[in-house]
Order: structure tokens, then C-alpha cells, then sequence
């Protein structure tokens, strides 16, 4: 396994800047998920990792060693992509020996990494199958374990199983952590989808024009995002955002929207004064309530539910913003209800209304 630092890391296509000077460190052991919408150099950022793209400038560190110059395949980095390309004519066995036999490892050593590594992907019973036949989900797998039969120090996935049905996704993500917590490998992961970053990794590394937004652990992207742009790419349903006004009096510092005012826990205090008079206000779909029960309750015009047996989602319009509320199965208002919005302060975000750029941007 291996650490690895990247400092002030940048990737230029000709005039074009893809990766704008990051930094950051992953652990020895660590899972680390690369998230963010198509384009944000997430792939870009993973090949200068891998050896399989040049670094335009900075430096990239292996176990605290540059290995800007080091080739590709002697990082000891395994890639795996979402296409797997197996050999079609070789059985499931051969597939996984095949890096091996390239190296030249002695036979019984091949027989031992081969069975074992089947073993811990469930592939033994295939192992003499040729690659015809086999599910996505099967051949994925097959490709994981070819990768990971070299014993990599770093184990990149790019985008792994974003062709997989839902119920293959959940499988493989299910097998992709328990890799990860039986044999602590050094992971990264890139991916768009923020729910498949927050299961699966320690830490996440949210990424969009070029830059990490917020490198954190998943409870923090959550619950204390750096910026609009991480509160609005993470969660889901996605987050609410309202325009507002920013006040400060006898009573402490409060937010103003449609005529109400909330005022703010202490912990909002410092991005209260940092704001200035125009904010922008998010709440979590989970954190709004259809009831008279908080510090603040205001009215609104249900003008959407969908029923999703496990929760209702109730969409309402509070003088012309439209919330998103997570309600309880047995709370189901119907189109047109006025209904009382309770908003649960301690939960309530705050960023400068120049953010909200990023946002739309990222609705867009
Ligand atoms: N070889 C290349 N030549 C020119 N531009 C490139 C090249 N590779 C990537 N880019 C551009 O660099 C930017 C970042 O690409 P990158 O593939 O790193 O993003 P990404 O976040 O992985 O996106 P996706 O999820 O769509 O793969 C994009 O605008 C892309 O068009």
C-alpha cells in the first residue's frame, strides 16, 4: 500500500486548463472518492495519478518519493475502468493469470494468487468458463480481481460500475467497500454519482471546474458543506436553497425571507458576518417538516407529492420558491393544501448569494 501527495497539481490540453494546481493528501489504506459533474478533471486528476497522463505542473508523491518521471507501470498502480476487457478466447482463470504470466511469477504462485483472489470475488465457480455468457456484473468482477491479483499498492476506479442495473450496482459497491475494509488498499474512485462516493469512501474529494471544492469525510460534505456548489452536488433529494436577507439587531443575527425572519443558532454566527446583506439560505429536504411543532413555521402551497412507500416527498411553494420536504409515508397532503412549513434552524446552511452561480450552473 502507499500514500500519495499531489501538490499544486495541473493538467493543461494544449491551451486549455483540465486541473487548476490542487493539493491534497491520501493515507496509506485510505478510500478516497473523486466526486463531481462531467468535465471537472476528476478522470484527468486520476491518470496523472495512474502515470497514464503527463503532469503539467506540481508534483506527485508515492510514499512521500516524486514520481512525476516514474513510467506508469512501475507505480505498481491497478486501474480498473467501467469497460473491463477481458480475453474472449481464455478461460475466467486465464483472464485473472494474465498480468502474472506477463510477469513472469512462477506457476504454483499464479495457481495460489488466482484461487484466492476467485475466492474473495466469488468467481471460483467460473474460473474454467470463458468470458462468453458471463452477467456485467460477473465480468466486472472478473476484471477487478485481474487487477487486483498484482497486489497494487493504489487501486484506481474510474467510474467502475456506472453501466451496471441497480440491484448488479448495489452488489459490486457492496463488494468493492468489503475489499477495502478486509485488505485496507489504498482506493480511489471516481464517480458522478454523490450517493455511491458517500457509502462507499473515508473521505470524498468533491471537484468541479478544475478544483477541489471540499476534500472531507462523507458526514461533513453533508452536513457542513465549504460552499453552495458541494451542499447542492451532495444529498439527495437535493438540497433547498432560498434567497435571503442577512440582519443583525438587539436580538442577534437572523435570516429574512417572504416576509419571516428565523434567527440564527450561534454556530451560523461567523458565516452571518462573512455573507454580508444578501445570503443564501439551504435546508436538507429532511430537515423541513409538515407540521406546527419549531421555532419556525411558515405557509405553503403543495403543489406536487410523490408516494415512495418508504417516504413522501411533498414539493411546495413558499412564496414563489419551491421547497422539497421528506415527509413520513403516513403525511400526504393533497395539490393545492396550505400547509405549515416547520424548518429546523440547527440544520439551516448559509452562503454568500454569489454563489448561487455555481448552482445554477450546476441545475443547468
Ligand atoms: N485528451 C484531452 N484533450 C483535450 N481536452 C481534454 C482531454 N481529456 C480531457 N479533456 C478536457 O478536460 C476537462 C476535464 O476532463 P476529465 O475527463 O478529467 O473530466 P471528468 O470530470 O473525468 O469528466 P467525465 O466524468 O465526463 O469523464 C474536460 O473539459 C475535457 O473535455
Amino acid at each position: 500500500m502507499a500514500s500519495i501527495r499531489a501538490e499544486n497539481l495541473v493538467k493543461r490540453y494544449g491551451a486549455f486548463r483540465a486541473v487548476h494546481g490542487i493539493d491534497f493528501d491520501i493515507a496509506d489504506g485510505e478510500f478516497v472518492a473523486i466526486l463531481g459533474p462531467s468535465g471537472c478533471g476528476k478522470s484527468s486528476t486520476m491518470r496523472m495519478i495512474a502515470g497514464l497522463e503527463s503532469i503539467t505542473e506540481g508534483a506527485i508523491y508515492f510514499d512521500g518519493k516524486r514520481a512525476n518521471e516514474t513510467r506508469a507501470r512501475d507505480r505498481n498502480v491497478a486501474m480498473s475502468f467501467e469497460s473491463y476487457a477481458l480475453y474472449p478466447t481464455i478461460t475466467i482463470y486465464e483472464n485473472i493469470a494474465f498480468p502474472l504470466r506477463s510477469a513472469a511469477v512462477e506457476a504454483r504462485e499464479i495457481d495460489r494468487r488466482v484461487r484466492d483472489v476467485a475466492e474473495k470475488m466469488e468467481l471460483t465457480a467460473l474460473l474454467d468458463l470463458k468470458p462468453h455468457g458471463l452477467s456485467s456484473g460477473q465480468a466486472q468482477r472478473v476484471g477487478l480481481a485481474r487487477a487486483l491479483v498484482r497486489k497494487p499498492s493504489v487501486f484506481l476506479l474510474d467510474e467502475p460500475i456506472s453501466h451496471l442495473d441497480t440491484r448488479q450496482r448495489y452488489r459490486m459497491r457492496r463488494f468493492i467497500k468489503s475489499l477495502h475494509q478486509e485488505f485496507h488498499y489504498t482506493m480511489i474512485y471516481v464517480t458522478h454519482d454523490q450517493e455511491e462516493a458517500l457509502a462507499l469512501a473515508d473521505r470524498v474529494m468533491v471537484m468541479s471546474d478544475g478544483e477541489i471544492q471540499q476534500m472531507a469525510t462523507p458526514d461533513e460534505v453533508y452536513a457542513r458543506p465549504r460552499n453552495a456548489f458541494v451542499a447542492g452536488f451532495v444529498g439527495e433529494p437535493p438540497i433547498n436553497f432560498v434567497d435571503c436577507r442577512v440582519r443583525r439587531d438587539a436580538a442577534g443575527w437572523a435570516v429574512e425571507f417572504e416576509g419571516h425572519r428565523l434567527l440564527l443558532p450561534e454556530r451560523l454566527h461567523r458565516a452571518a458576518e462573512r455573507v454580508g446583506d444578501e445570503g443564501l439560505a439551504a435546508i436538507r429536504p429532511h430537515f423541513l417538516s409538515i407540521g406546527e411543532n419549531g421555532p419556525m413555521v411558515i405557509e405553503g402551497r403543495v403543489f406536487v407529492t410523490e408516494e415512495l412507500q418508504d417516504q413522501n416527498l411533498i414539493f411546495v411553494d413558499i412564496g414563489g420558491t419551491r421547497f422539497t420536504i421528506v415527509a413520513h409515508p403516513s403525511v400526504k397532503p393533497r395539490r393545492g393544501d396550505i400547509v405549515p412549513v416547520a424548518i429546523d434552524p440547527d440544520h439551516l446552511l448559509l452562503f454568500p448569494r454569489s454563489e448561487a452561480k455555481k448552482f445554477e450552473d450546476l441545475a443547468a
